[in-house]
């Protein structure tokens, strides 16, 4: 049941927490870096970067009234990432500007088929569990994380902060995002897995973080679950495990992609939207795979972002 809040124009209400950093996208077909050689991109964009943000973003699209809680240096690209977040809806009151670090920058080199990624962290590992504060809450239907590079020491205060929110009877959700320093391993992950209603990882991670290649030995190995796990299968669609350990697969909505990035960070809005209005099962992965594909469909995390109209076209469309 959602609280009832003052304004009735949101549907609901979401803090999300995670980092904020900015994506510069150079596209091309011959760009993958080697040393001692110039390559040429065909395109250059800098927007707004970082899961969370972008999962923010998609929220405020879906009608969804979005506090975001994150830190960025007091530089061009926090201030670009703040302009951004405002343009967009989100409200950034809860974001700190830090004179002593630079904004996270990402560097994304994009080809049709595939990309990669650099990230240059500086404040992202400054985001930490205290920042969200008992009274946004209080306001909260629901907190989201996106846990993205964080500082080590501060693992076990995530879980402490989502008991505190399932105790104030504010859902919770989090995506790990990958961390190649391997910080949320099993026993991290399953600590907050007592506390979260919905666990959002994509499949590469959750097999990384259970040191396997087979979804079926992650569904053997899970502990008892209180929520829900979803895994986001990329053009495959996406697998939800629950409490009865059945697994459900739904097949994504067939689209030509222009480019993927944030295709994850808007299911998971979908995810976060549909919990919310009482979506289960097949109802939740459904609407979450369109706002993922419909997300592929512009340039940028936040170029597409799906709206309700959007979503019950694509939905129609393949009914
Ligand atoms: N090519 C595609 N066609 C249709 N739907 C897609 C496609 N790619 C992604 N999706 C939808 O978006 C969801 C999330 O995509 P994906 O699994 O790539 O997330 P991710 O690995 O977290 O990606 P990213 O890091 O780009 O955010 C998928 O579960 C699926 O529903
Ligand atoms: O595609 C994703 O999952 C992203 O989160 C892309 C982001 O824009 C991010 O900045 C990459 O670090």
């Amino acid at each position: 049941m959602m609280k009832t809040k003052a304004s009735h124009t949101p549907v609901a209400s979401v803090v999300v927490v995670g980092e904020l950093n900015v994506d510069m996208i150079l596209t091309g077909e011959d760009i993958v870096p080697e040393w001692n050689r110039e390559k040429i991109a065909n395109q250059f964009e800098i927007v707004l970067g970082s899961s969370s943000a972008i999962t923010a973003c998609a929220l405020v699209s879906l009608g969804v009234e979005v506090t975001f809680v994150s830190v960025v240096g007091a530089d061009y690209f926090g201030e670009f990432c703040i302009q951004e977040l405002q343009r967009m809806g989100v409200n950034t009151d809860h974001i700190h500007i830090r004179s002593d670090i630079k904004t996270g920058v990402t560097l994304s080199f994009s080809t049709s088929s595939d990309r990669g990624l650099v990230t240059y962290p500086g404040s992202i590992p400054c985001v930490t569990p205290d920042m969200v504060t008992e009274s946004l809450l209080r306001e909260a239907d629901h907190l989201h994380f996106g846990s993205y590079y964080l500082q080590d020491q501060m693992r076990e205060h995530w879980s402490t902060l989502f008991a505190q929110a399932q105790q104030l009877g504010v859902s919770t959700s989090f995506d790990t995002g990958w961390d190649i320093r391997n910080l949320w391993d099993r026993s991290g992950i399953e600590q907050l897995l007592t506390t979260t209603n919905l666990f959002i990882p994509s499949e590469e991670e959750i097999l990384h973080i259970y040191n396997t290649s087979h979804m079926e030995e992650v569904i053997t190995k899970l502990p008892d679950l209180v929520g829900d796990v979803i895994v986001k299968l990329g053009s495959q669609g996406s697998l939800l495990v629950d409490a009865t350990k059945q697994p459900l697969t739904i097949r994504s909505y067939p689209v030509t992609p222009i480019d993927t990035t944030g295709a994850g960070d808007c299911f998971n809005a979908g995810i976060i939207y549909g919990y919310l209005q009482g979506y289960r099962r097949a109802t939740l992965l459904e609407f979450a795979n369109a706002c993922g594909a419909l997300s592929t469909q512009g340039v940028g995390g936040t170029g597409a972002l799906p709206t309700l109209q959007q979503i019950d076209h694509i939905q129609m469309s393949h009914s």
